[in-house]
């Protein structure tokens, strides 16, 4: 299964992706690790902000200053190399990244997760569904520098933003469609909150863009145009001139775009979702996003191919089933056929029984729910794929990783993701449904590491090692390494293996190595 839809659909639990802003007001400091409601700050709203700060820095620096038309800019997570500049000022960036890092896998760049961020942010948090897709991919240095702050003038901003495919209007209701959760920091923008805005449980001091600070919603354009409740938030209300960014820009075409945001909850919700899916889709030339990640209601996840001594094969994983707009609610069970090696559909069905009293869904698609299953599969026949009502989901049983017969140590009794450097033994073992030798069969373990002057880590694919042959079962054959690396626990957390035979092709990719330890 696809990392950015497992992270984006599935991985909604304590230590998920989406565990730092639940509820949406939550704030995680990465100073601590730790949930503080006193700072008046929220980790939905400093997502979205990530994403616009690295577009609208990298609208200001590579997706504004540089021209998209040139292909130079887009969402490259090269903020991370750029948190010491004074447009980056303040902690928002900082924890952010900190919290996208745990995520960084061989299959989710730290630009992805940014888009995930938002869209996720967006969508949970009463705002519209983001079409979100993947295939970002990281910058390896620092970009050019920003333009636009709060004492940038309007017309740098948007022609700034005009390089960036944005014109007046798209640009006055892109920041709308921002400017309605979270809001300014005294500790952050002194020139533009005063210190009378902190208090016990507001210690840095913010003033909300409107009065529903956790919910992406039509209020801050009804609170600007009426004069009520927030009024627009400090970028309209400063005394300060200079810094009455969203003033400028929200009356530059005598609020027309405001007045046109502000006609129903509908219109607000679609105009933000396709701009923020043009904010979070630009990219530099030469990257191709992947389709939207469809969350269809059935799919399967977390998905594990065993083999025994006797060649039996067992499958084992879940389903998960997301209730979404005008599909049925869960059924309490959902057969899983197997499809086996030649492409058959066979007699051979498991039922999976849902676990509906757990809601797993990241609150953007629907209540969502796990069916796990097992089902054992002779390896004569073997096994393409599975099949669930008129669904079809290949898979493949030509080379693959047996985790029963491999191993992690020290297991997960040792295990806390905040852990220094260790040694750490990847005992990996492979089914290889071929009895004649390959020339070379090798495994790459892939894992983050971290890079100077950046928040943010990059994956190493440099650690490779040759299998050997262990043994033979049923069809198989079974190869095996062992290896072993100093790392620490939030490195092998995202850790993966490809194994590939180059000669042929064969290949099993991107196989978690943390999916496999268990408690020793
Ligand atoms: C057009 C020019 C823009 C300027 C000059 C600007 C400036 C700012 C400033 C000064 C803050 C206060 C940050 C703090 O005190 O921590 C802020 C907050 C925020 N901005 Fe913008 N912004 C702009 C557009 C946008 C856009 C287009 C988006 C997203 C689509 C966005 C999303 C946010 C969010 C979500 C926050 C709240 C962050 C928090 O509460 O931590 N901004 N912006």
């Amino acid at each position: 299964m696809n990392e950015l839809e497992h992270l984006y659909f599935d991985d909604t639990g304590p230590g998920g992706f989406k565990s730092g802003m639940v509820p949406c007001t939550n704030y995680v400091d990465s100073r601590t690790g730790l949930s503080n409601d006193t700072l008046g700050r929220e980790t939905a709203a400093q997502w979205i902000r990530t994403a616009f700060q690295q577009i609208l820095k990298e609208l200001a620096d590579d997706f504004v200053t540089a021209d998209v038309a040139a292909g130079i800019g887009g969402l490259d997570a090269s903020i991370g190399f750029e948190m010491l500049r004074p447009e980056n000022v303040g902690v928002a960036f900082n924890d952010s990244l900190f919290f996208f890092s745990f995520f960084i896998t061989d299959k989710s760049s730290m630009a992805d997760l940014i888009a995930m961020g938002t869209a996720m942010a967006i969508g949970a948090c009463g705002g519209p569904q983001v079409p979100y897709r993947g295939g970002r991919i990281d910058a390896t240095e620092a970009g050019p520098f920003g333009v636009c702050q709060p004492e940038t003038d309007l017309k740098t901003t948007l022609s700034s933003l005009s390089g960036a495919g944005f014109n007046q209007a798209d640009t006055i209701a892109l920041t709308a469609c921002g400017h309605t959760m979270g809001g300014v920091h005294h500790s952050t923008f002194p020139q533009i909150v005063g210190p009378e805005a902190v208090s016990p449980n507001n210690l840095d001091g913010r003033i909300a863009f409107d009065d529903t600070v956790g919910v992406n919603d039509i209020n801050v354009v009804r609170q600007y145009l009426s004069g009520t409740g927030n009024r627009g938030g400090a970028l309209v209300t400063t005394t300060n001139k200079t810094v009455q960014s969203d003033l400028r820009l929200y009356e530059s075409d005598n609020n027309k775009t405001m007045e046109r945001l502000s006609q129903s909850p509908e219109q607000f919700n679609s105009i933000c979702a396709s701009l923020i899916a043009r904010m979070i889709d630009t990219v530099p030339n030469g990257v191709t996003l992947t389709p939207v990640l469809d969350p269809g209601n059935v799919k399967h996840a977390a998905i594990l191919l065993n083999v025994d001594w006797s060649g039996k094969l067992t499958l084992s994983g879940f389903l998960r089933y997301i209730e979404t707009a005008g599909s049925a609610s869960a059924p309490e069970s959902l057969d899983v056929t197997v499809i086996n090696r030649d492409g058959i559909l066979t007699a051979n069905t498991v039922k999976a029984v849902g676990n509906l009293s757990t809601d797993t869904g990241n609150g953007v698609f629907g209540p969502t729910f796990p069916y796990p299953f097992t089902v054992d599969i002779p390896g004569k026949t073997g096994l393409g794929g599975i099949a669930v009502g008129s669904e079809r989901f290949p898979l493949q049983d030509t080379l693959f990783v047996v985790p029963v017969l491999s191993s992690i140590t020290p297991g997960l009794a040792s295990y806390n993701i905040i852990d220094p450097d260790k040694l750490w033994t990847f005992n990996v073992t492979a089914a290889y449904r071929t009895f004649s030798t390959p020339s070379s069969l090798t495994a790459t373990v892939k894992y983050q590491v971290p890079q100077p002057g950046n928040t943010s880590p990059r994956i190493d694919s440099s650690n490779t090692a040759q299998l050997a042959l262990i043994g033979k079962t049923g069809p198989f054959s079974l190869y095996s390494a062992v290896l072993q690396y100093t790392l620490n626990s939030k490195q092998v957390f995202g850790s993966s293996i490809d194994i590939v035979d180059e000669g042929s092709g064969a290949k099993a990719e991107f196989f978690k190595l943390f999916s496999i330890m268990e408690f020793s």
